[in-house]
């Protein structure tokens, strides 16, 4: 559990962004957050500059593309049961956090405009939970179907509802 391994391994000392190396679970659980409910379902709109083939396809100068993130997040074909929150997917046969990311893991695109902020975006992520966790106790979070709104995600519409 994600608490023991804070508790186990920094106690009350102030986290890090060193402490990731120590904290194979929850860099797991922050690399599942971002597989899970992605804040960017679709990347930015790019396009093509000239005629060029993507895979079968042609694509003519002037094509507008979109990579369709939440759908490779959520591909049983990449994923064993993606619609599962489990970041042990992420983790190899001794628990430690995998080294080479799986391919289908683009929470933050892929090739040469992928989101530059990918690190700074991690390690916050990191920090916030870590801290959180350390500095409070003895509660669950529920987020659930309870609240007057439901949170959903429109990957195709960019629709996020917030139950605010
Ligand atoms: C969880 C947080 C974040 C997510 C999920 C995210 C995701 C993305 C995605 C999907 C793209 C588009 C990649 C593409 O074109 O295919 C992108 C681009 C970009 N992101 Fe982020 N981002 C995050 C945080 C940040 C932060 C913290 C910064 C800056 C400090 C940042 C700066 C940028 C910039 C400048 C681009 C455009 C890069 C380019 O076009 O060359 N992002 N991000």
């Amino acid at each position: 559990n994600i608490r023991d391994e804070i508790r186990n391994e920094l106690g009350d000392k102030p986290v890090t962004t060193d402490d990731r190396h120590k904290l194979h679970y929850t860099m797991a659980y922050v690399y599942e957050i971002l597989r899970y409910r992605n804040s960017t379902p679709i990347g930015f709109f790019h396009s093509t500059i000239k005629d060029c083939k993507l895979g079968n396809y042609t694509l003519p100068k002037d094509t507008c593309i979109v990579l369709q993130q939440y759908s490779i997040l959520m591909d049983d074909k990449y994923w064993d049961k993606p619609d599962r929150f489990n970041p042990g997917r992420f983790l190899d046969d001794q628990g430690k956090l995998v080294t080479v990311k799986p391919a289908a893991f683009i929470p933050f695109g892929c090739g040469r405009r992928m989101c530059i902020g990918e690190q700074l975006a991690t390690n916050n992520l990191f920090l916030a939970l870590v801290s959180l966790l350390q500095l409070t106790n003895n509660y669950t979070i529920d987020l659930a179907d309870k609240s007057p709104r439901s949170l959903e995600a429109d990957p195709v519409n960019l629709w996020i509802q917030f139950p605010f």
